[in-house]
């Protein structure tokens, strides 16, 4: 990989109209708040749940926010709210891993047919661009989640092999775990704290990509302002294990709960990939992101056999247990970077008069 400088073409959002499906979720918020700051015209979110767009209506109270009932199951829904958009942030999907296992069929409606309603939906109304995310699961792949996001990647570069230069964009990106995302382990652990434990741990040795929310929020901004056609893009992140993690919570929150061991659960991995051997061989190193460009070669295989590629023995995967490694001191000052965590730790110290914790990290 060679890197290049970071390279962020400056967006004019003046008279732009966003789209975001799945708008109600974490990314979702953080980015329509990031984009009306921003000055883009209008920021329309697409989502099934009735009570979470009057929650983020009321709270946000924003003329520029537009809000859409609807399903990416259905593209007749997806069309109504495509009219006139120049970008597309599809967010909507099935993450849990262990319900995509008990039930793939649902996350093959949504995570595959439903892109492909979104992709082919913002190609007709002559979308500017597209992008995807997705999932360090994709590579890879052992679970059903990650099985079907990897084939929206699939799908979202068969359409850009057929679209004509100057026609709507097609790009993916792919993240690690969002921090104190809903439904994510950091929450689940504060909670077990409050609640005097037992904290459930699956692996101690496990290790994920810790990713902060302002930075998937980057990702997407640097993918649509850099793409090509086909393109994923993936941020470099550093990774820890889950007993780190629990240690940096414990050492916040001034406690010494027990912790008690639940095994794997169904389809998890002891670690995550962000981009395979050949992908990281391919790509190309813009600072902080990679962009992993689509194979563009056309079913003519037989042409391109004596231009073969050759992967160097040097390289690999890029994966969380590879990357750089926090320490539980590191973990403990990315977590107090989190809004939400010090929030709950605010609380906790009003409630325990613990004047231990924090900041002494
Ligand atoms: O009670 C628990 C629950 C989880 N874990 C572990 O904590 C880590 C993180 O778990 P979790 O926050 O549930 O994330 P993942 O299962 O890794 O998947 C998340 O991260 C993906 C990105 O990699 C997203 O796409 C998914 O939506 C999101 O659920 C994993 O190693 C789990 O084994 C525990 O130790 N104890």
């Amino acid at each position: 990989m060679t890197p290049t400088a970071n390279r962020s073409a400056t967006v004019n959002s003046a008279g732009k109209t966003v789209l975001i499906t799945g708008g109600t979720g974490s990314f979702g918020k953080t980015m329509a708040k990031h984009l009306l700051d921003q000055g883009y015209e209008q920021v329309r979110i697409f989502s099934r749940d009735e009570w979470k767009q009057e929650e983020m209506r009321v709270r946000m109270a924003e003329p520029r926010l537009r809000f859409y009932i609807g399903d990416v199951r259905s593209r007749a829904s997806v069309d109504s709210a495509m009219e006139g958009v120049d970008l597309v942030f599809h967010a909507a999907a099935l993450k849990q891993v262990p319900s995509c296992e008990f039930f793939p069929m649902e996350a093959v409606a949504t995570n595959i047919e439903g892109s492909n309603n979104v992709i082919e939906s913002a190609i007709a109304a002559r979308a500017e661009c597209v992008v995807c995310l997705g999932t360090d699961k994709a590579v890879y792949p052992i679970n059903a989640m990650g099985m079907t996001k990897a084939l929206m990647e699939k799908v979202a570069q068969s359409a850009a092999r057929r679209l004509d230069p100057g026609e709507t964009r097609i790009c993916s990106v792919r993240y690690g775990n969002v921090m104190y995302s809903r439904g994510s382990v950091i929450p689940l652990f504060i909670n077990q704290i409050r609640e005097g434990g037992p904290l459930t741990v699956t692996e101690a040795a496990m290790t994920r990509f810790m990713l902060p929310l302002r930075d998937s929020v980057r990702l997407v901004e640097f993918a649509f302002q850099n793409a090509r056609q086909g393109d994923v893009f993936i941020k470099k992140a550093a990774a820890c294990t889950i007993g780190d993690l629990i240690a940096a919570l414990q050492k916040l929150f001034g406690t010494n709960v027990e912790v008690q061991s639940i095994g794997l659960r169904h389809g998890e991995k002891l670690h995550e990939t962000l981009a395979s051997l050949a992908e990281v061989h391919r790509a190309e190193d813009m600072g902080d992101f990679l962009r992993i460009p689509m194979d563009d070669r056309d079913l003519n295989y037989a042409k391109f056999f004596s231009e073969g590629e050759q992967v160097s023995q040097q390289l690999t995967d890029y994966d969380s247990e590879s990357t750089e490694q926090l320490n539980v001191s590191e973990v403990c000052e990315l977590l107090l970077s989190l809004p939400e965590v010090r929030e709950q730790l605010d609380s906790w110290k009003s409630l325990t008069n613990v004047s231990s914790t924090t900041r002494d990290c």
